[in-house]
Formats: structure tokens, C-alpha cells, sequence
């Protein structure tokens, strides 16, 4: 569904991702992962033409077929959230302060949708029901009158209001406390399974993708060290770098434990 060919980003003259190819069908869970400063926000901001004007990006991203590089801003916006929808880490910027998030919701339906008023907010409370929160109350409410975690679910509620084929989650739980964190992701695990959305994840946390990943990109200075399915690179990771990340991860099962040990002991 989302090809990815040869895509790189330049500043300048300086490369920050070389040549990277990235396959993403629906209802894949692929995560990208790596150190920070690695090119994972960089890739993903590529997808939706959202990189700053001071980058320059080369290759070809597709979308079923059709090529978004170098489309009009105009027709990227269309296709950021009907198609392709992003969820940051900073779910506090997701919405402007003294708006309510019902009024946010709705702005975005009717810019992009001819439902009616009524049709419009039965989608927003259906959506944020969705997202296991008290859909009328957050309806109404100013975002500073929620929590970090139902501020977040709010933030996926508004990204899957229109359907998206793709969600782009750049580090969405970072900034949660680790059990809030884990019922987002949780949360998009069902989401997923219910609808078949592709999601792209993205992650310097290895932890966070063993359970819910098929397919994994380790990225390192701009470049993709290793991918393929995420099962197979936990039990078999073949390039040191990501031996590294694995054995670094704190609470391993002992089963990959005894693996990357072995693992090390070769390298
Ligand atoms: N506008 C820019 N101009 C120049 N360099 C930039 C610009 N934006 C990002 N970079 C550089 O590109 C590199 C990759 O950045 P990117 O944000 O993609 O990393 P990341 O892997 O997402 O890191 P993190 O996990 O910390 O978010 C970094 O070295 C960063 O400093």
C-alpha cells in the first residue's frame, strides 16, 4: 500500500537519510526504530510532505500507486488525514488551548467531509468512544482540562476520524507514564485489528515494539542497518548495532536473553 523507494533527505549538502526502502501493507504493524538523531522523524515527516523548507527529499513514496513527492502542498493536505494520519509525542500541540477538542474534531470534518453538522458530531463522539473515553465530556472539554493520557486518546480519536489507510505514530507514549503508555498502545493494537489500518511506529524503544511489531527498520546515522520481520531480528539480529539495542533492553525474556548473549559472544 505505502512503497518507499530510495527516499533520502538533504540539508545542503549533507545527507541525514540515505537511501531508504520501506514496504507497508494494510493492516502491517512496521516499526522504525533506533538512537536518536537517527533520520525515524525525518522519514516520517518525508511521507506527508512535512519536512521544513530547508530539506530537500529525493526518491519515490507511493500511496497505493500514486506518487505524493513533490505533489502541490494543496493535495498533501488533502491527503494528510483522509489517507495518511500523524500522531506525535507532543499530544499537548495536537490541539490549540482554548478550543474545545469537539470544536477541533468538527473543523477538521468539515474541512475535509459535506456531512451535516449532527452527521459530523455523531462521528466525533463515535470516534472518541472509540478511543475508550468519555465521548461527551471530552467533546466539550478544553484540552487543558484533560489528562497527558486522554489528551493522547483524543489525539488518535482526531487522527482516525476520517478513515486513514496509514497512521504515523512518532513516539506517541514518550512523554506517558509507562502504564498509560502501554494501554495507547494497547488501544491502536485493537484499533488496528478492528480496521486493518497499516500503522508506521516509529520508536528508539525496542521494548515498545515486541509485542505489537511484524516488521521492524533499524535505522543508525541516516541509514537502515537492518529490517525485516521484527520476530525473526529479536531472535536473530545479524548487525552489531542492533545486537547493541536489543541487549540494552532491560526486561528481556530470558529465552532472547541466552540468544543475544550467544550473539554477542560472536561479535
Ligand atoms: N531542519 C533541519 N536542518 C538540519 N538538520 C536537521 C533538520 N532536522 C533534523 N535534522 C537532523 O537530522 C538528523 C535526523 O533527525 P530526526 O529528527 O529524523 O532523528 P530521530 O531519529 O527522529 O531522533 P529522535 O528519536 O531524537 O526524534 C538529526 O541529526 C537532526 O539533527
Amino acid at each position: 500500500m505505502l512503497s518507499i523507494q530510495g527516499l533520502t533527505v538533504h540539508h545542503q549538502s549533507h545527507t541525514l537519510v540515505h537511501p531508504l526502502h520501506l514496504q507497508l501493507e494494510r493492516g502491517e504493524w512496521l516499526a522504525l526504530a533506533g538512537e536518536s538523531g537517527s533520520g525515524k522523524t525525518l522519514t516520517s515527516l518525508a511521507i506527508g510532505g512535512l519536512l521544513s523548507a530547508d530539506l530537500h527529499a529525493h526518491g519515490s513514496i507511493e500511496l497505493e500507486g500514486r506518487q505524493l513527492l513533490h505533489l502541490p502542498e494543496s493535495e498533501l493536505r488533502f491527503i494528510r488525514g483522509r489517507d495518511i494520519a500523524y500522531v506525535f509525542q507532543d499530544y499537548q500541540g495536537a490541539f490549540t488551548p482554548f478550543i474545545t477538542v469537539g470544536k477541533q474534531m468538527d473543523e477538521m470534518m468539515r474541512a475535509h467531509t459535506s456531512l451535516s453538522r449532527q452527521q459530523r458530531q455523531f462521528a466525533c463522539l463515535e470516534r472518541l468512544g472509540q478511543v475508550e473515553l468519555p465521548a461527551k465530556q471530552v467533546y466539550h472539554s478544553y484540552p487543558f482540562e484533560l489528562s497527558g493520557g486522554q489528551l493522547q486518546r483524543a489525539a488518535i480519536a482526531t487522527a482516525l476520524l476520517l478513515s486513514p489507510k496509514v497512521l504515523i505514530a512518532d513516539e506517541p507514549t514518550t512523554a506517558l507514564d509507562s502504564l498509560t503508555s502501554r494501554s495507547i498502545i494497547t488501544l491502536i493494537q485493537r484499533i488496528q485489528q478492528e480496521t486493518g489500518i497499516a500503522i508506521l511506529w516509529i520508536t528508539h524503544d525496542l521494548r515498545q515494539v515486541q509485542r505489537t511489531a511484524d516488521t521492524l527498520l533499524i535505522m543508525k546515522s541516516g541509514q537502515v542497518v537492518e529490517s525485516g520481520k521484527s520476530h525473526n531480528i529479536f531472535f536473530h539480529p545479524t548487525h552489531p548495532y542492533t545486537v547493541q539495542l536489543l541487549a540494552s533492553i532491560p526486561k528481556l525474556p530470558s529465552r532472547y536473553r541466552l540468544e543475544l548473549q550467544n550473539k554477542q559472544v560472536k561479535n
